[in-house]
């Protein structure tokens, strides 16, 4: 049978990148994608807005969705301060067993709490069966039609509080242009836009930071 792309991937990483140093592993998975396969990881240029984002945030609780092979949960979780977590939800069953062993390559697998399933189904357990009070910081990296809807639920089980940072990656390509028109039009965001490139490649993306205002 032979492997799939997200295997190859992670098989590169296995051989090539250092046990324990997520910076390795998140440079290889780049230099793959790059070099050999095209992946929808956020990549190296639309990922230092994140790590901007995220250190700015400084979460004590975040959430991403859309794992895919781990390389923003591990790009994301080497910025956490001691004691502060990720939870990460992917829906796919064959991309989670790849980010969970991209993961635990990577030595950040304290940190991280991988979640298999839809966001519409794992969202409203968050608080009772993942004990989260409130998230300090959310990546949506889902299915782009799933960005607004999934917003207006973790409103819904109050899963936001006053700033808590959401940061949408893809907003112009593939494209969100209804989670735009949502969080630019709403009282409750306040928005910020970051012009990119979609990842490996010279095309023109975005990514949109929406901090709630209660
Ligand atoms: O679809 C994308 N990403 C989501 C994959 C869907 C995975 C899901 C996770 C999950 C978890 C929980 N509930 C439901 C879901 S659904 C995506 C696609 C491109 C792209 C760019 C140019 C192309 F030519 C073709 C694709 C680039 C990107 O950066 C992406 O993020
Ligand atoms: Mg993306």
């Amino acid at each position: 049978m032979n492997q799939s792309k997200e295997q190859r991937i992670l098989n590169f990483v296995l051989q090539n990148a250092v046990r324990g140093d997520p910076c390795s592993v998140v440079d290889t998975i780049d230099k793959y994608c790059s070099q050999k396969e095209w992946a929808m990881n956020v990549g190296n240029e639309k990922g230092l807005i994140l790590d901007k984002t995220v250190e700015e945030a400084n979460p004590s609780v975040a959430l991403e969705l859309g794992t895919y092979c781990g390389y923003s949960a591990v790009r994301i979780s080497r910025l956490l301060k001691a004691g502060a977590r990720l939870l990460t939800v992917e829906f796919n069953p064959e991309f989670a067993a790849i980010a969970k062993q991209m993961i635990e390559f990577a030595g950040v697998q304290d940190k991280v709490k991988l979640l298999e399933g839809p966001s519409e189904e794992i969202i409203p357990q968050l608080k009772k069966k993942y004990e989260v009070d409130t998230l300090d910081f959310v990546f949506l990296d889902h299915w782009k039609d799933r960005y607004t809807p999934d917003t207006i639920l973790l409103q819904e089980c109050n899963l936001l509080r006053k700033g808590s940072v959401l940061l949408a990656d893809n907003v112009i390509f593939p494209g969100a242009p209804d989670f735009l028109n949502y969080v630019r039009k709403s009282p409750h965001f306040q928005c910020t836009n970051y012009p990119s490139h979609l990842e490996y490649m010279q095309v023109e993306d975005a990514m949109e930071k929406a901090v709630f205002l209660g």
